[in-house]
């Protein structure tokens, strides 16, 4: 994959660090003190892929996507990028590479101020100071314009119309789509979504779906997390199941959705288990 047919490109983007961009999680184990939510898990997210990992209410997806994003460090096992254990590196490296993971998580996150701004704040936080106090300097003086990456990555979630509104005005379903712009603004390897769509309206929900193909055609590796079972088989390439802690089953999602392996999954699908 190239710069050039990525979603978004580099845009003085001085600090970030290039890095292979599969993400591995191998043998991951986790917990809050009362025994493990999450045993052995073993997935990986692989570039110009959407990987949905599915599961009942409670399962641990949000935890393991916490995991995946590097905001907490396992009890156990590794994540890797580019397979070298994050967790071994030295924290600046591992800064790196957090800031080449792109993340739109359930609660709603967005600050009070304008799409715009809000959609280029990833892009602020990974400038060098220099950039960042040239364009304090030129937002005292009311001289920004939005810039062409702020305008595609708000073009990708279909909500171009909405640039210079107030964040707090928003629907709910347009602030998802503008923390998913955020995301996607500094061009990262890995998108990570945990329920982008959960309570969202046809509407919406197809906005998103739409601009995690993008993503995924662009190249970038994209991590669902989702309890419905009709997006995991609409979106995504290939499938991981999450049931009582760990990951029972995995593959094409055509396969994990007709011929499961897994007696258990396939009562799932057919909804007959019921958590
Ligand atoms: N910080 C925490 N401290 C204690 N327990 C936690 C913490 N975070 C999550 N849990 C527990 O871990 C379990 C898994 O939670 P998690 O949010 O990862 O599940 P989930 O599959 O994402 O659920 P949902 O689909 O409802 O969002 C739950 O029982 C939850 O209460």
């Amino acid at each position: 994959m190239t710069d050039s047919n990525r979603v978004v490109g580099h845009e003085s983007v001085g600090e970030s660090a290039s890095v292979e961009t599969r993400l591995t999680a191998r043998g991951l184990t986790h917990g809050f003190g009362d025994g493990a939510i999450l045993e052995d898990i073993s997935i990986t997210v692989e570039p110009g892929e959407i990987l949905a990992v599915v599961g009942p209410s409670g399962t641990g997806k949000t935890t393991l996507f916490r995991l995946l994003a590097l905001f907490e460090q396992p009890d156990s096992g590794t994540v890797e990028v580019g397979g070298e254990d994050v967790w071994a590196m030295p924290d600046e490296q591992r800064l790196a590479v957090r800031r080449r993971i792109g993340m739109g998580f359930q609660t709603r996150s967005l600050f009070s101020t304008t799409v715009a701004d809000n959609v280029a704040y990833g892009l602020r936080v990974r400038q060098s100071w220099r950039t960042r106090l040239r364009d304090a300097v030129e937002d005292a003086f009311g001289q920004t314009e939005p810039s062409p990456t702020v305008e595609r990555a708000l073009e990708t979630v279909g909500m171009s119309d909405k640039i210079d509104r107030d964040a707090r005005s928003l629907s709910a379903g347009e602030a998802q789509r503008v923390a998913i712009a955020r995301a996607l603004a500094p061009d990262p390897d890995v998108l990570l979504l945990d329920e982008p769509t959960s309570n969202l309206d046809p509407r919406n929900t197809a906005a998103i779906e739409s601009a995690m193909r993008e993503a995924r055609d662009r190249g970038i590796a994209v991590a669902l997390a989702t309890h419905d079972m009709q997006q995991a088989q609409r979106v995504s390439d290939r499938t991981a199941v999450l049931l009582d802690s760990t990951c029972i089953e995995s593959g094409p999602t055509d396969r994990v959705f007709e011929t499961p392996s897994d007696d258990r999954v396939r009562r799932f699908i057919e909804g007959k288990l019921v958590y």
